[in-house]
């Protein structure tokens, strides 16, 4: 079964617009666990332009599924997360002033950071995911990380899905493929929406969870949220056993 974690970070973009508290990110992750979602993300960035350090750890009593926190691991985001405790800990090698998240990490050159990181969160009972791009080198590394799990950055496949699914998933394949081999489990995410995601689900093996964000949130201001969540729960079914 590949679980839906839904990203809220859009939410707070909305909410942020003026000055008060809606819509509200809290009672919007309920109504998500309530529609039968698995999970909730967030990625608060230093520049709280969505996402809140508030938000977080207010977020925290009320997710009762799996909470998981995307971000790079600052000093400030790493005290922020030992604080609240997530389920689930995903490091992100995105600079402060990002636009949106746009690679995964060089593994090889952070080696000694992510380690060191990877064992706080460890310690502390969170789980670790180290978000890569579909490069078996940076998994066989990201695994001697210690990490729990690594999450595929998926953006690539989604500019190249139109024009060829074959070609576009297929290094999605290999890769979670090399993932599970390490012992890894997989995450994937970034760009994932309504047109690609049945395909990706289909094709990708071991596939432990999906972070779903922009396409998610914009296609509940089209359908509404149970529709939306219900048709990006229907993409996620697995397939029926071969007769
Ligand atoms: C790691 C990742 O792919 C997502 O967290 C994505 O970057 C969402 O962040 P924004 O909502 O700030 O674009
Ligand atoms: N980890 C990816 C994520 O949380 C959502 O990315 P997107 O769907 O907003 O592109």
């Amino acid at each position: 079964m590949t679980n839906l974690s839904v990203n809220i970070n859009k939410v707070a973009t909305l909410r942020n617009s003026r000055g008060e508290n809606m819509p509200d990110v809290v009672r919007f992750a309920i109504e998500c666990e309530k529609l039968g979602v698995n999970g909730i993300t967030v990625h608060p960035r230093p520049d709280e332009r969505h996402i809140r350090r508030s938000d977080v750890i207010q977020l925290r009593p009320a997710v009762k599924t799996e909470f998981n926190i995307e971000g790079y691991p600052s000093a400030e985001f790493i005290k922020l997360v030992l604080t609240v405790k997530p389920e689930q800990v995903t490091l992100v090698p995105d600079a402060p002033d990002a636009l949106t998240s746009s690679a995964g990490w060089d593994v090889g050159a952070n080696m000694e950071m992510l380690t060191e990181t990877v064992e706080k969160f460890r310690d502390a009972g969170i789980r670790t995911s180290i978000f890569v791009d579909p490069d078996p080198e940076a998994i066989k590394l990201a695994a001697k990380t210690g990490a729990d799990r690594v999450e595929l950055y998926t953006k690539p496949y989604a500019d190249a899905y139109a024009s060829d699914r074959e070609a576009a998933v297929a290094p999605f394949v290999e890769a979670s493929r090399a993932a599970h081999g390490c012992g890894l489990g997989v995450n994937a995410g970034h760009d994932l929406s309504l047109a690609n995601l049945a395909f990706f689900h289909e094709r990708v093996p071991y596939l432990n969870e999906v972070s779903i964000g922009h396409a998610l949130i914009s296609d509940a201001l089209y359908l509404g949220l149970p529709a939306t969540i219900a048709a990006y729960r229907e993409c996620l079914r697995p397939a029926a056993p071969a007769e």
